[in-house]
């Protein structure tokens, strides 16, 4: 069987020494290469821990993380990274600021001189796949909040990434505008397949988003349930008020209910 892309044994992690927060304990769970996993929990469990952990942000305090066979020691140049703020630069328009990991992250940034125009066009090519084109000279200020996040996605996917880390990405966001990115970021996923991991407390956007929601407890966090999804894709909002989508909804709010309560989950 092909080893997992993302593998995390035994994590703990502890913010500010002997005496600190203990935010994770005990987290081991596995992703597959291009696998679409959707992480859910009670607020405070350590979900953004664990990302910072994956993507080499912090070193974890005990465990094991270790993306594509290597064990993670520092920040992951093969991750792209999106979060709930768009964090764009206010100073550069939105082409600029969808090109900027390719100044930063090898090989691109060597060669980011000579084949400017070819990563140009990747970059434009990006806009329009998230309904932005026409939009690259404007200034961040000048767009809306759901499309500075559409532009923030683009920026995580420039450098084709091999893994894609999506904290709360949408969840500044109004309800029409998330509801059009998870088809947005299903498109994007189903054409470049890169293999992601999405914090979120929209247990419909894990639902309609993932291959496989994995349940978190309450703080120190680890992983207690998981649940496959198998409805076909393109999901659409349709599929959101089938009886099946609806029930495994209702299943993972009753397991986060009972995590936040501290009781055992069954693994579905
Ligand atoms: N830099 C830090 N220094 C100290 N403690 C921290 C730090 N970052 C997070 N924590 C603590 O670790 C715990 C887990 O935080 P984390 O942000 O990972 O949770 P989360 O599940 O992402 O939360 P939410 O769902 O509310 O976004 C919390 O108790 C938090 O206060």
């Amino acid at each position: 069987m092909e080893r997992p892309f993302v593998e995390i044994t035994g994590v703990a992690m502890r913010y500010g020494g002997v005496e600190g927060t203990l935010a994770l304990q005990g987290t081991t769970m596995d992703v597959r290469k291009g696998e679409f996993i959707a992480v859910v929990g009670p607020s405070g469990c350590g979900k953004s821990t664990l990302m910072r952990l994956v993507t080499g942000l912090w070193p974890a305090t005990a465990g094991n993380v270790v993306v594509a066979g290597q064990e993670v020691t520092g920040p992951l140049s093969i991750a792209g990274m999106a979060f709930q703020n768009p964090t764009l630069l206010p100073w550069r328009n939105i082409l600029d600021n969808v090109m900027l990991p390719l100044e930063v992250v090898e090989p691109h940034r060597r060669r980011l001189r000579a084949e400017r125009a070819t990563y140009e066009a990747r970059a434009r090519d990006l806009l329009a796949l998230v309904g932005l084109g026409g939009f690259e000279q404007k200034f961040p200020w000048q767009l809306s909040g759901g499309m500075q996040q559409r532009a923030s996605l683009c920026r995580a996917l420039i450098h084709e990434p091999a893994l894609l880390m999506l904290d709360e990405p949408f969840a500044a966001l109004d309800i029409f505008t998330r509801e059009d990115l998870w088809a947005v970021l299903q498109d994007v996923w189903m054409a470049r397949r890169p293999t992601v991991i999405l914090v979120t407390h929209d247990l419909r956007e894990a639902a309609y988003l993932a291959d496989r929601v994995l349940v978190m407890s309450s703080r120190p966090g680890r992983i207690i349930a998981e649940r496959i999804v198998d409805f076909p894709r393109p999901r659409t909002l349709e599929t959101t008020y089938k009886p099946e989508f609806v029930s495994l909804v209702h299943d993972l709010r009753e397991y986060i209910s009972a995590a936040r309560k501290g009781e055992e989950v069954v693994n579905a």
